[in-house]
């Protein structure tokens, strides 16, 4: 068996553990690891499919082959949550117990997701310093790059609430001669819609709220006032084959009102999906959700439109955005809406930080055999990019990771 490390520390404490001695080591750059990672989850993937057709075994020897591999991602991450694993192939062939489990954890998760990048919108709507212009645009760009299938570009806001993005017509007018991308843009109502489409927009998002008080904080308006808005701006779409995309804020707590109850996100739902919306993101706005409030929240929504028009959109504040991303995959969930480099926050709720970073999100569908066709190099890349005109760190813990152990393997 071949063992990978990056460097000598890392082999050293494996060493210790009276593991590494029966290895033989090969250096192996981070890049490689993550393609051999996402290969062999791929197989693990395509294993879970002939399962379905009644290969059973084929999950079998994919599960062994991911362990295994499970195993190598975790040394050259931290040594020293080798101990917290306990895949091997040693362990012999998998039970069929032990495949029931996985298939009854994972058996629902989607072959591919969209990721529906936020960044340029969400993630810079709340900086103080205003962004110029190029540097919104050659992010856009380096995020298109990267194969990301929808990049949100801007919105078409009232510029004395959103300063930062007064610049949306020409942000919009510099990206028309990008081929074959998605580029939504919100628009809060019928002006907004108006000015967006002259400026090019070919999609729109409307942004509506499951809680009365933030409603009234974000746009000024009741929920039901913003609904009637919102029915103006289908109609118009409708007219002109616009596809909108509806979003609802604050899917289970409010800065304002704290919990808000999953019958109240379903209502929003249901009229956003009866008015028009191809699909509706849910946004818990201030990150406060778990898997515990997530789950309830999304059946009752999923009870009232169905899962393959929904999208999550979870905010890191407390650390919970990928496990409720997750769970929201195992409940069939296939578009996630996420942050290059975690940036963000919405201006309207105070505290809440940065949307879940796309580059963790995409390490965790590569991990999981899940498509996504984003190359996390060039994502990284671009993250760096506006991370160091932000002049701060990535808020990816992946980008994080992967870019120390490239640049300063000895740390490891
Ligand atoms: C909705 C309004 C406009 C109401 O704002 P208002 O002050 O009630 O509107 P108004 O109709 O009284 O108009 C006031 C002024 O704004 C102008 N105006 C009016 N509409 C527009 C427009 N579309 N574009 C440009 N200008 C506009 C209008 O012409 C007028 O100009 P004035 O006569 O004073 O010179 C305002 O509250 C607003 O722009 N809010 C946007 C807030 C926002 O962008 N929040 C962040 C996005 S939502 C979010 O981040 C959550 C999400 C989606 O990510 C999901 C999640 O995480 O939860």
């Amino acid at each position: 068996m071949i063992r990978r490390f990056y460097d000598k520390a890392s082999m050293a404490t494996v060493d210790n553990m009276g593991n590494g001695n029966c290895c033989d080591i090969v250096q192996c750059s981070p890049e490689i690891l993550q393609q051999e990672l996402h290969e062999e989850a791929m197989l693990w993937r395509k294993g879970e499919r002939n399962m379905n057709l009644g290969g059973r075994n084929v999950l079998c020897s994919g599960l062994e082959r991911l362990s295994w591999k499970n195993n190598i991602s975790c040394i050259n991450q931290d040594a020293r949550c080798f101990s917290n694993y306990h895949f091997s192939t040693a362990s012999g062939t998998k039970s069929r117990g032990d495949c029931d489990k996985l298939d009854q954890l994972l058996g629902n998760v989607p072959n591919y997701v969209k990721i529906v990048e936020v960044g340029p919108r969400d993630g810079l709507q709340n900086e103080k310093h205003i962004v110029p212009t190029p540097v919104k645009i050659e992010l856009i760009r380096m995020l298109v790059s990267s194969g990301l299938p929808v990049v949100e570009a801007t919105s078409f806001v009232s510029p004395k609430w959103v300063p930062q993005l007064a610049d949306a017509k020409d942000v919009m007018k510099a990206i028309q001669n990008i081929e074959g991308m998605r580029f939504p843009v919100l628009t809060p109502n019928l002006k907004g819609f108006e000015v967006a489409v002259a400026a090019g927009a070919k999609e729109v998002a409307i942004f509506a709220a499951a809680s009365e008080s933030f409603s009234k904080a974000n746009i000024n308006c009741s929920i039901e006032d913003s609904l009637k808005r919102y029915r103006e701006v289908t109609l118009a779409a409708e007219k002109l084959s616009i596809p909108v995309r509806g979003y609802i804020s604050c899917v289970v707590g409010c800065p304002l009102e704290g919990m808000v109850p999953p019958s109240q996100v379903a209502y929003v739902a249901k009229e956003l999906c009866e008015m028009g919306c191809f699909e509706i993101s849910l946004g818990d706005t201030i990150g406060v959700g778990t898997p515990g409030t997530v789950v309830p929240m999304l059946k009752t929504v999923m009870d009232i439109v169905p899962v393959d028009k929904l999208a999550v959109h979870f905010h890191d504040t407390y650390g919970q955005a990928l496990s409720n991303i997750l769970v929201s995959l195992q409940m069939g969930i296939s578009t996630v809406d996420s942050s290059v480099s975690g940036l963000g926050g919405c201006p309207y709720a105070k505290g809440a930080t940065g949307n879940v970073a796309t580059e963790d999100v995409v390490y965790m569908l590569n991990g999981l055999g899940i498509n996504t066709n984003v190359d996390l190099k060039k994502l990284m890349a671009a993250g760096d990019f506006i991370c160091q005109h932000l002049g701060r760190c990535s808020g990816s813990k992946t980008a994080t990771a992967l870019s120390r152990s490239i640049s300063h393997p000895s740390k490891l």
